[in-house]
């Protein structure tokens, strides 16, 4: 049975490298993936999918009212898919949620879905809230805090690094505006 499954963590922990790992693992046996990014993350250029460590990999374009199981549905007739991934996953609507879960159960393709897991307040974001709530397997990608405790929290910062405590819930950015801190270093900078 294909399943739905959520690759969760902070900022900067390994979840775009682990996608494009995954999908050049299947690609290598001569198996077909489609991949998914926000449309509203455009670091990398629209539709690209870039990690630390280099690979990168053109990706189909997600937003809000993009009905992803009638694409992904559309492209698995012209070519039979083997998996699908989802990069920017904390950006999906509920939805697109609900869509991914009949892509794994009614079409039985696996689909991989990466993301943080709150924000920069510490609320949970739509898509990762219904992904906690609607994959068949949950897994944390973990990276550390400078003291060197598992990093679950991000840390919104201006350009001298203080902690932004109030905002939109989306700004794109990188190390530029954001910090992966523990819980208690997170708390700290909060309170101020
Ligand atoms: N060419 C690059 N040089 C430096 N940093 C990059 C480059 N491409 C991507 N990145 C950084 O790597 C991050 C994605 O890589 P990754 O290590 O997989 O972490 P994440 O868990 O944030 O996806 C991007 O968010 C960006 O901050
Ligand atoms: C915490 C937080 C993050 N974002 C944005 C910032 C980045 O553009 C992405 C996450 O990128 P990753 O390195 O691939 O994990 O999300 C945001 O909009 N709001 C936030 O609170
Ligand atoms: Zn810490």
């Amino acid at each position: 049975m294909a399943k739905l499954y959520f690759y969760y963590s902070s900022m900067n922990a390994g979840k775009s490298t682990t996608l494009l790992q995954s999908s050049f693992n299947y690609q290598e046996r001569g198996m077909a993936t489609m991949l998914w990014t926000a449309a509203v993350d455009d670091r990398f250029g629209h539709g690209r999918i870039a990690s630390r460590i280099g690979l990168e990999a053109q990706a189909h374009l997600f937003e809000p009212g993009v009905d992803m199981l009638a694409a992904i549905a559309a492209q698995h007739e012209a070519t039979p898919l083997s998996c699908v991934l989802v990069d920017e996953a904390q950006f999906l609507t509920r939805d697109q949620v609900w869509q991914l879960a009949a892509v794994s159960d009614s079409l039985g393709i696996p689909v991989l879905c990466y993301g943080l897991r709150t924000d920069f307040q510490g609320e949970l974001f739509e898509g990762s809230a219904h992904l906690l709530g609607l994959a068949d397997a949950l897994t944390e990608i973990k990276t550390v805090c400078d003291c060197g405790r598992k990093a679950t929290m991000n840390l919104r910062v201006d350009a001298s690094g203080r902690a932004i405590r109030q905002g939109a819930q989306t700004e794109i950015g990188g190390n530029d505006r954001y910090v992966a801190l523990c819980r208690r270093h997170f708390v700290e900078q909060m309170r101020g």
